[in-house]
This record gives structure tokens, C-alpha cells and sequence, in this order.
């Protein structure tokens, strides 16, 4: 099986690094004129067995295509190059919704590529965790069985250890909403709140989380796996984590790189109009969308969560 991952970010390339163990991988970049050391993955340099292009059509050889791009990012990248991929094995690794779709990465797949097999790759990982070897275990999402057990076995390295499900819709999300409560975590962390307030709103994020899934179809085990709990965790207690860094910059009102990835803040703003549509009840998305947007200060938002009516758990 050929493997080709597109987008050499700081997770395509950490992918490629962990897949090269196994064999031949080629990572498909705009700009490659970085070499074998690509600066979104400091202090990697990328094994011989990693063909470096900027070819994507060289690249869209592989029948197995991994889209290690943003989610922002992946509508428009599949409206330009969609011919050069659909009939393949296509695995997108990007945590989000599409603000103009209301989709996750699945859907935009499925809708450019109707003869591709689609799935997702999500889960508790860090790209430097993986870029260094350190044990992995992470969730490959695919609604074709089959499908999704042959790349489970084509993916899966010694430390990077795949648990396979056909619920794409549960797993996306966990991955997605993840991010969004992570932002408020480091909001939590930054504005001084204290850890117990960060349990708090940890444990209501994840009550919002299950409950939009569920909405949508999602199956409850599913949020409580690797893909949904798991990369919460990671997510809301790490300052490896470039939402919950973004959090902390807008609780202590610091300045953030603004070329740094951070899924969460667009995907809240899709979580805003999908609960809107649903009619279904998302504060603390709501309460991260306006604090992105410059709406509300970090203290209204803790006193408009602290003051909505009181309810069972
Ligand atoms: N970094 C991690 O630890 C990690 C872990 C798991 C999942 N993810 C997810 O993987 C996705 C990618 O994250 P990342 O960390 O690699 O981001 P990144 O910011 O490091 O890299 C994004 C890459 O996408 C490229 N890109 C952006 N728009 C493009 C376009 N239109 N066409 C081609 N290339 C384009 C950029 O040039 C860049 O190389 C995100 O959804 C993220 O949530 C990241
Ligand atoms: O750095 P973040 O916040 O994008 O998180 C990276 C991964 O999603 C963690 O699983």
C-alpha cells in the first residue's frame, strides 16, 4: 500500500516521520524549500525514506492519501484538487468544522470525492509525541468496516497504536468540540480562575459535547473514547496545546501569534450557528465564539456562565 500524506504542517509531518518505519511515504508541501527540516516541526529531521514534493500530482499516486491540512483550509483545497483524489483511500487528520458548510472534514470529502473511501484520523496526539517515537494511540474512524480494519493494520506502527470504529460522525466531533472547550480551559487557567473552575468547565464542555454529538447522530461510547474524553483531556491540560495557549493568551489578555493553527476558535463559531439551528444548548461554545470575537470580556463571560439558571447535573 503507497501511502502519501498531503500538507507538511506539524502533524503531516510527524504522520510521515512515524510511517517512514514502515516503509516509503511520501509528504506532499506547497513550499518545500526547507529541506529535511521542516521549521513547523523544530528539531525533526525527516528520515530517508520520506520523499519530499511539491507535485501534488506526483504525490495523489499513493492509494492511500492522508489531508494533514486545517479544517478551514481543506474546503478550499479539495475545490481546486478534488479530481486528483477522489477513487483513493482518503483519512483527513483535521479537528474541526467547516464554518461555511456547518461539516466536518468527512462530509467535504465525500461531497468532492463521491468514489473515495473517507475517514478520519483522530485522537489524543501531540505531533512532537509522535515525531519522537513516544507510544500513540489514537482513533481511525471509517463508516466501511472493511475499509476501515485494512487501514487500521496499513497505519498502525509499534508506537502508534490505531483502535478502529465506524462512527465517523462521534469521532470527528470529539475531535472538533475538543478544541473549543480547550480554548475555554486555557481561558479558565489564564484569567487566574483556578483548577477547580477548570474542572468545571472541562466536565459542562464535555456535557455540551456529548450532547451536540448526540444530536447529530453520534454514538455516546464514542465521545467517551480516545477521539472524544481522550483528546479532552490531552487537550485542556497541556500547554502543548496550541487551543489552550490560545486560551490563556485571551484570559491574561496577552498577544497570540495569529499564524499559529488554532481549530477551536473557528470551529466555536460553526458550534454557535449549528446549536442555533439545532436549538440545542451549547453555553460554553457560545461563551468562546464571543470571547474570540472580542464580544464579551473574560469576566462577563465567567459571571454569564455562573449566573444561568441553576439545573440537574
Ligand atoms: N499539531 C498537532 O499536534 C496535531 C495533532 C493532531 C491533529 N492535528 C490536526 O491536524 C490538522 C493540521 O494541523 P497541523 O498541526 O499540521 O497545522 P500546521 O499549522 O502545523 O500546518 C498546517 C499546514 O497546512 C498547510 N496548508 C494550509 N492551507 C493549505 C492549503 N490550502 N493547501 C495546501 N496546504 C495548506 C500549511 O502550509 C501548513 O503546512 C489540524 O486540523 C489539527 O487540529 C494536529
Ligand atoms: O495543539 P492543538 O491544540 O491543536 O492540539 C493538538 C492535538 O489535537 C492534540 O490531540
Amino acid at each position: 500500500m503507497s501511502i502519501a500524506i498531503l500538507g507538511a504542517g506539524a502533524f503531516g509531518t510527524a504522520l510521515a516521520v512515524a510511517l517512514a518505519a514502515r516503509g516509503p511515504v511520501t509528504l506532499w508541501a506547497r513550499d518545500t524549500s526547507w529541506g529535511r527540516d521542516n521549521p513547523r516541526l523544530p528539531g525533526v529531521t525527516l528520515p530517508d525514506a520520506i520523499h519530499v514534493t511539491d507535485d501534488l500530482g506526483d504525490a495523489a499516486r499513493a492509494n492511500t492519501l492522508l489531508l494533514a491540512l486545517p479544517a478551514q483550509a481543506l474546503g478550499g483545497f479539495l475545490a481546486g484538487h478534488a479530481v486528483l483524489l477522489d477513487g483513493k483511500r482518503l483519512v483527513s487528520t483535521a479537528k474541526g468544522i467547516d464554518l461555511s458548510k456547518l461539516t466536518g472534514p468527512s462530509a467535504l470529502l465525500a461531497d468532492a470525492c463521491p468514489q473515495a473511501t473517507v475517514a478520519v484520523l483522530t485522537g489524543p496526539s501531540f505531533a512532537a509525541d509522535i515525531a519522537r517515537g513516544l507510544p500513540t494511540a489514537l482513533t481511525l474512524a471509517c463508516a466501511d468496516g472493511d475499509a476501515g480494519k485494512a487501514l487500521q493494520h496499513t497505519l498502525s506502527t509499534p508506537v502508534l497504536r490505531l483502535y478502529r470504529t465506524t462512527d465517523v460522525t462521534g469521532a470527528e466531533l470529539g475531535g472538533a468540540l475538543k478544541n473549543v472547550i480547550a480554548i475555554a480551559a486555557g481561558v479558565v487557567i489564564g484569567a487566574g480562575l483556578g483548577d477547580s473552575a477548570r474542572a468545571a468547565i472541562v466536565t459542562r464542555g464535555f456535557a455540551e459535547m456529548t450532547r451536540l454529538a448526540a444530536r447529530l447522530g453520534a454514538r455516546p461510547e464514542t465521545l467517551t473514547g480516545l477521539s472524544g474524553l481522550g483528546d479532552l483531556t490531552l487537550t485542556c491540560t497541556s500547554a502543548q496545546s496550541r487551543n489552550f495557549r490560545y486560551g490563556q493568551a485571551l484570559g491574561s489578555e496577552q498577544p497570540f501569534d495569529s499564524a499559529t493553527t488554532v481549530e477551536g476558535a473557528a470551529t466555536a463559531r460553526a458550534v454557535a450557528a449549528l446549536s442555533r439551528r439545532l436549538g440545542c444548548d451549547m453555553p460554553v461554545a457560545a461563551m468562546v465564539a464571543a470571547l474570540a470575537e472580542g464580544r464579551v470580556s473574560v469576566d462577563n463571560a465567567a459571571e454569564m456562565l455562573m449566573t444561568r439558571p441553576l439545573k440537574e447535573e
